[in-house]
């Protein structure tokens, strides 16, 4: 299967609409009585919560970020750090979060600062592989600037290692995705990484 294209809503359909009837059988599955009080909304409130973190399905690059790129003088490398995201991992539907750095030297056009906690958002509200989102996030920049380069570094702590399977609460994954000067130039690389060093703890 190829990865899913990066640059337009997949599914603006895909309003998570029948969550809450799958969800009121789940809890019969696993053991529940979906009539108690204490679980009488929680349908509701999964189908609003699924929509929520699902949201990403029913966006576009263009919509999120297309309005502010902006004409500018200059090449010096621009970083915004600490971007904090939530995603859900697609092999078990549970939560991994962490933090995002995102790095670009501008060719001519700049990204208003937001946009890029924007874009990341834009991916992680999906079904990801911490990989993946981090390399969706790169070519989301090289697409709406086609800049001198783009770095994204991820670090992320996923449940479904802590929780449940190998059971390990303490390791964090950091992935990575380097493009133009950022992959051909051993400095403009250290350069970005010793910037975002001193953010690097996930938790
Ligand atoms: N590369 C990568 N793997 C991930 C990510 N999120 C979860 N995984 C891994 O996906 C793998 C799925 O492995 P399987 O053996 O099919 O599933 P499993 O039996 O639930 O595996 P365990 O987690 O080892 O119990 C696991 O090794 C997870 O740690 C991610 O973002 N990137
Ligand atoms: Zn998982």
């Amino acid at each position: 299967m190829p990865v899913p294209k990066t640059n337009e809503a997949l599914n603006p359909r895909a309003d998570g609409s029948g969550i809450a009837d799958l969800t009121h059988s789940w809890l019969e599955r696993i053991g529940e009585d979906p009539e108690r009080e204490g679980l009488l909304k929680t349908p509701q409130r999964v189908e609003k919560a699924w929509g929520f973190l699902t949201g990403g399905y029913r966006q576009s690059l263009q919509e999120v970020a297309g309005d502010a790129v902006f004409a500018a003088e200059g090449s010096e490398m621009v970083v915004v750090k600490d971007i904090e995201f939530y995603s859900m991992c697609e092999h078990h539907m549970l939560p991994f979060y962490g933090r995002a750095h995102i790095g670009y030297i501008p060719s001519g056009q700049i990204l208003g600062l937001s946009k890029f906690a924007r874009i990341t958002d834009l991916y992680a509200r999906r079904l990801q592989v911490q990989e993946r989102l981090t390399t969706q996030i790169a070519e989301a920049v090289q697409e709406l600037l086609n800049p001198v380069g783009v770095a994204v570094v991820l670090e992320g702590v996923h449940l479904c290692m802590a929780m449940r399977g190998v059971e390990k609460q303490n390791s964090s994954t950091t992935t990575s995705a380097m493009r133009g000067l950022f992959k051909e130039d051993s400095r403009t690389r250290a350069e970005f990484m010793s910037n975002i060093q001193s953010h690097f703890t996930a938790r």
